[in-house]
């Protein structure tokens, strides 16, 4: 709603995809809706819900230089990867964009966007999540303005 720009562009594109006269899409439509989940991946990107993964040092170990004790609470600041001007352009802005043409995902292979963490401890709850958001929003996309 901040972005009339981007709505109308997702609305065309459900519109576009699904046709007329709907009246609830399913699980099995969403594949080709390829700027929403750009849009949802941005919205992910610039609001991650989980900001700050707390982790304990489980030996000692040295990260980049830094000799980090066992036992020690670290953080993984996520919010912060996702807005580091060296790994995205114009970091502050909402631009579902910078995700066309390129295969950033946040499935755990790019550390500069681990919205769901990364490894072994990574959300159990990807595809669930990603599903009912993807279905939610196209629902909305399609039939309100
Ligand atoms: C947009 C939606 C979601 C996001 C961004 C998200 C993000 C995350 C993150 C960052 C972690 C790691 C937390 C940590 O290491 O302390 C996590 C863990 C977890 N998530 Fe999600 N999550 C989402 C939705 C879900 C859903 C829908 C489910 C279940 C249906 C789920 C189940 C879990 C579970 C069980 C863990 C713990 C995994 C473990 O510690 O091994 N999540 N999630």
């Amino acid at each position: 709603m901040h972005n009339p720009h981007t709505m109308a562009k997702a609305q065309h594109e459900v519109r576009d995809v699904l046709g007329e006269s709907r009246s609830v899409i399913t699980n099995s439509e969403l594949g080709e809706l390829h700027y929403m989940r750009m849009i949802i991946k941005e919205a992910l990107r610039l609001h991650p819900p989980g900001p700050l993964i707390p982790c304990m040092a489980r030996e000692d170990c040295t990260v980049k230089g830094y000799d980090i004790p066992k036992g020690t609470n670290v953080y993984i600041n996520i919010f912060a990867i996702s807005r580091d001007p060296r790994y995205w352009i114009n970091p502050e802005e909402f631009m579902p964009e910078r995700f066309e043409n390129n295969n950033v995902n946040y499935k755990g292979a790019y550390f500069q966007f681990i919205p769901f963490r990364a490894g072994r401890r990574q959300c159990p709850g990807i595809q669930f999540s990603s599903s009912i958001t993807e279905m939610a929003l196209a629902n909305l996309f399609y039939h309100f303005h």
